[in-house]
C-alpha cells in the first residue's frame, strides 16, 4: 500500500475560545458561581464558524505486508522538524496496551507513559518538545487503533510534511491529527483507500483525530479536526452527546488576507489561561464569551443574507467588518491579543478593513476581510504596509524582547476539501 493522506488547515471566522464553553455561561455562573466547568458537560456549547484553508498537511505512507520474516523496521519522518526521523519496530508497539474500536476505551495516560519510555530509548537525535509531542501522538494513535497482531506483521514508512505554519493558529496540529488518524485506520483496515470517503468513515476519522488532538492540546473543542476532516465552511458546536456540525454550502466565497505575525505561542497555554480568567472573573469573562457567541450568530445571519441579496452587499460587508472588529476586541478582553496583532489590526483599519485574530491568538495569525470593491491598488498598498510593520515594531522593543520577523501576508482560498487519500 502506497498513498498520500492529506488534510487542510483552518481559519476560524468567529467563535475561537467561546466554542470551548457552554452556552449562557454568564447566566449559569451568575446563578451559581461554584458551577464552573463541571456543569458544562450537561449543556449545549457555543458555536464556531470555521473554514478549511487551501494549505494542507500530508503524510506519504508505504506499508509492507508480511514483514515478520524481515523484521518490522519502520520509520516516521517529520520534515517540518529538521528532518527528524524515528526508526522503530512496529512489533515493539504491539506489546503496549490494546487496540480499541473507540477512543473511549483507551487508557490515554498509561499508553502515553509507555510510549514516552519507548521514545527515551529510541530517539537518538536532539528533539524539540513540539517534535517529540508529534512522534508521541503518532505512536499513540498506531497502538490505540491498529490491532496488535497486525502491528506485529507490517512495516511502515511515513513522512509528514506541511504547507501550514506550525503553531500559528491555522490548525496545523489538527491537520496532523486528521492525517495520522486516517493513516492508522488505513493500516488497521478499518477504512480503505477511496476518493470518496463515506459519512461513517469520516466520522470515524474525526473521532480518532480528536483523540490525537487531545494528546497535543489538552482540551480541544474539536472544531479544528472537524474542519480538517470535512473541509468546506462549517458551523460547529459540541453537545453533551457529541458534535453538532452543519456544513454551510450555500454561503458566498469570502476574500481574505491572512497575516502571520510569526509570533509563536501555545494553544494549550492560551486556552488554559482563558479558563483561569473565566473562573477568576465570573462577572466579566463569561458575559464576554456569550457576546462572542452572539457576534458569531449575527455574522452567520448576515453571511446568509449576502448569498441571497448581492444588491445589499456593501451594507452587509460593513456589518461583517463590525463583527470582526468587535470580536477581536472581545478576544483582547480575555487576554489573547498581542502587540503584533494590534499593529496588524490598526494598519488594516487605517485602510478601512476589518481584522481579527484567528485561532488561539497570543500571536499567530490574523485575517482581514476584503470587500468585493477593494481595489487591487489598495490591497497591494496594505500588503506592502503590513510587510513593513516589523520595522516600526522593532523601533519600540521593550526590555529583552526579541526583534520581530517581517510579518507574512497572503491572499488565500477558503472552503477547501477535507481529508483526502490519494495514490502515491
Ligand atoms: N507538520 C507537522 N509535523 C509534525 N507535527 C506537527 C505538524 N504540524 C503540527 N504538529 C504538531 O502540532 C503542534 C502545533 O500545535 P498548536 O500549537 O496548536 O499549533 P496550531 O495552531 O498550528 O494548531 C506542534 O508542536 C506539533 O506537535
Ligand atoms: C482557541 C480554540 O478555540 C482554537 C485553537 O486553534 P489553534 O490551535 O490556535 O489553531 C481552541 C479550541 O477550539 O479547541
Amino acid at each position: 500500500m502506497q498513498l498520500v493522506v492529506s488534510a487542510p488547515g483552518k481559519v476560524i471566522l468567529h467563535g475561537e475560545h467561546a466554542v470551548v464553553y457552554g452556552k449562557a455561561s454568564a447566566v449559569n455562573l451568575a446563578l451559581n458561581p461554584m458551577n464552573s466547568m463541571s456543569s458544562m458537560s450537561s449543556m449545549n456549547y457555543n458555536t464556531a464558524l470555521a473554514t478549511a484553508l487551501d494549505m494542507r498537511t500530508s503524510v506519504r505512507l508505504a506499508v509492507t505486508e508480511g514483514a515478520t520474516t524481515q523484521g518490522t523496521e519502520s520509520r516516521v519522518a517529520l520534515a517540518d522538524f529538521g528532518l527528524l526521523a524515528l526508526t522503530f519496530q512496529t512489533a515493539d508497539l504491539s506489546a503496549m496496551g490494546k487496540a480499541r474500536s473507540d477512543p473511549v476505551g483507551v487508557d490515554r495516560e498509561a499508553l502515553l507513559s509507555d510510549i514516552e519510555a519507548y521514545l527515551a530509548n529510541h530517539v537518538q537525535q536532539e528533539t524539540t518538545p513540539e517534535a517529540r509531542l508529534a512522534l508521541k501522538t503518532f505512536l499513540q494513535i498506531l497502538v490505540a487503533v491498529v490491532p496488535h497482531e497486525r502491528l506485529a506483521s507490517v512495516a511502515i514508512q511515513a513522512s509528514v510534511q506541511s504547507a501550514l505554519p506550525i503553531g500559528a493558529g491555522l490548525g496545523s496540529s489538527a491537520a496532523f491529527a486528521v492525517c495520522i488518524a486516517t493513516v492508522a485506520l488505513l493500516i488497521a483496515g478499518s477504512i480503505q483507500q477511496t476518493s470518496n470517503l463515506s459519512p461513517s468513515q469520516l466520522e470515524l476519522i474525526n473521532k480518532w483525530a480528536l483523540y490525537a488532538e487531545t494528546t497535543m492540546h489538552g482540551t480541544p473543542s474539536g472544531v479544528d479536526n472537524t474542519v480538517g476532516t470535512y473541509g468546506g465552511l462549517i458551523q460547529f458546536a459540541r453537545t453533551a452527546s457529541g458534535i453538532n456540525m452543519t456544513p454551510l454550502t450555500d454561503l458566498p466565497k469570502l476574500r481574505i488576507l491572512l497575516v502571520n505575525t510569526q509570533q509563536s505561542r501555545s494553544t494549550k497555554a492560551l486556552v488554559a489561561n482563558v479558563r483561569t480568567n473565566f473562573d477568576k472573573f465570573p462577572s466579566i469573562v463569561p458575559p464576554v464569551i456569550d457576546l462572542m457567541e452572539t457576534i458569531g450568530v449575527q455574522a452567520l445571519a448576515d453571511l446568509r443574507k449576502l448569498s441571497l441579496d448581492q444588491g445589499a452587499s456593501a451594507e452587509i460587508y460593513e456589518r461583517l467588518k463590525f463583527y470582526i472588529s468587535a470580536n477581536h476586541a472581545l478576544l483582547s478582553v480575555v487576554q489573547v491579543d498581542h502587540p503584533k496583532l494590534v499593529a496588524v489590526r490598526s494598519c488594516a483599519e487605517r485602510f478601512g478593513f476589518g481584522c481579527k485574530l484567528t485561532g488561539a491568538g497570543g500571536g499567530g495569525c490574523a485575517f482581514i476581510l476584503l470587500p468585493p470593491d477593494a481595489s487591487p491598488e489598495t490591497v497591494a498598498a496594505l500588503v506592502h504596509a503590513i510587510t513593513n510593520l516589523h520595522v516600526q515594531y522593532n523601533a519600540l522593543l521593550v526590555g529583552n524582547e526579541e526583534p520581530s520577523q517581517p510579518f507574512l501576508v497572503w491572499e488565500t482560498n477558503l472552503g477547501s476539501q477535507g481529508v483526502r487519500i490519494d495514490t502515491a
